[in-house]
């Protein structure tokens, strides 16, 4: 008796406690471009000098406290915010996981493509990149119209190696054997040289990564801006898009990644809810984190899942311009 009586103090605790929730945002280019640097950098804050290279995929994860808009006029502090934790899967971009890194592509909430400034290819390249992503991922509050390769979510690219960039044109080298041999491949000329996208500027704004970490200058505040809107969209937004829409088939006309920042707006379509809506929580919401990856078969996932776990809309106000759109936010740094 006494057993069920603490069973039952226990789940009302359990049903009173801060909620929080979980965000995944999948970290993808070319190898040697700097991806474990990043992730680093945005988790511990600090570079890491020699970065050994990523075996199938490592997960980061930084804490993040977010104010929904409409509880961030709460007069009770610490009732506006609530914790939530941005999952960064680093996927190694070697040629050698190719063939299995789709396993890490599932509940994407959004990407972070990075490129090295003074490797040109590996820039085009995060078009390969996007159609991997979309066409083997399974995505979590997916967008009602295709990003770059039909990326159904939204993303953030980021150049890394300014400081080579800066130093020595497309020429430099960072020393990493990788880039050494890729410089080498195109100044044999045995890559096409592809156009140059305007996709973004450097990251971070004016050196390196190393550089930037050393100074504890990075674009935090663009980043931030980007997790929190991933945030906003997965757990406060009614945005969604209707289960009739077309991302359950196929996806749109897709856009490349180089478009990808000039027409933001499109991201942010949205629909607004039906009475009844099954996606609208008003409960603690559960957190459905997918099992850690196994190299085992496994049945792929549903390519767009609407499984999502929400916060109560009630008290929440999207940041609205009054034509039932959210406001676009500049996610490319
Ligand atoms: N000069 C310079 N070197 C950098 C910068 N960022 C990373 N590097 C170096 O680039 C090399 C590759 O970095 P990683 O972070 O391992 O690259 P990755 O993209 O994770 O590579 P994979 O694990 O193979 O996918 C390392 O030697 C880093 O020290 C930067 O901003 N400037």
């Amino acid at each position: 008796m006494r057993f069920w009586r603490e069973r039952e103090r226990e789940n009302k605790e359990h049903v009173v406690a801060p909620l929080c929730g979980q965000i995944r945002v999948l970290v993808v280019g070319d190898s040697g471009v700097g991806k474990s640097s990043l992730l680093h950098l945005i988790v511990k804050g600090s570079s890491i000098v020699r970065p050994s290279q990523t075996i199938g995929c490592t997960v980061g994860v930084k804490h993040l406290a977010y104010a929904s808009p409409a509880s961030s006029s709460s007069s009770i502090k610490g009732d506006s915010e609530r914790d939530f934790f941005v999952e960064l899967w680093d996927v190694s971009g070697h040629e050698r996981y190719k063939d299995c890194r789709s396993l890490f592509y599932s509940q994407v909430n959004g990407v972070i493509f990075v490129h090295d400034l003074s490797q040109r290819r590996t820039k085009t390249n995060l078009q390969k990149w996007a159609g991997e992503v979309s066409v083997n991922g399974a995505f979590s509050a997916p967008l009602s119209s295709g990003g770059p390769g039909g990326l159904p979510v939204p993303y953030i690219v980021i150049g890394n190696k300014a400081d080579i960039a800066a130093k020595e044109g497309t020429s430099g080298s960072s020393g990493n054997l990788v880039d050494a041999a890729r410089q080498w491949v195109e100044k044999q000329g045995l890559l096409p040289h592809s156009d140059e996208l305007p996709l973004s500027e450097s990251f971070p704004s004016n050196g390196g990564l190393i550089m930037a970490a050393k100074e504890a200058r990075y674009d935090k505040e663009a980043l931030n801006k980007f997790f929190h809107m991933l945030i906003r969209r997965r757990y406060f937004s009614d945005e969604l898009p209707s289960p009739s829409s077309a991302w359950s088939l196929s996806p749109g006309p897709s856009q490349r990644l180089d478009e990808g920042t000039s027409d933001e707006d499109q991201f942010y379509k949205r629909t607004s809810l039906r009475e009844g809506d099954p996606y609208k929580y008003n409960t603690l919401p559960q957190h459905n984190l997918t099992q850690p990856p196994t190299l085992y078969p496994q049945q792929p996932p549903d390519r767009y899942s609407y499984a999502i776990p929400r916060f109560s809309l009630s008290s929440v106000e999207e940041t609205n311009n009054g034509n039932g759109r959210s406001k676009p936010m500049d996610i490319n740094v």
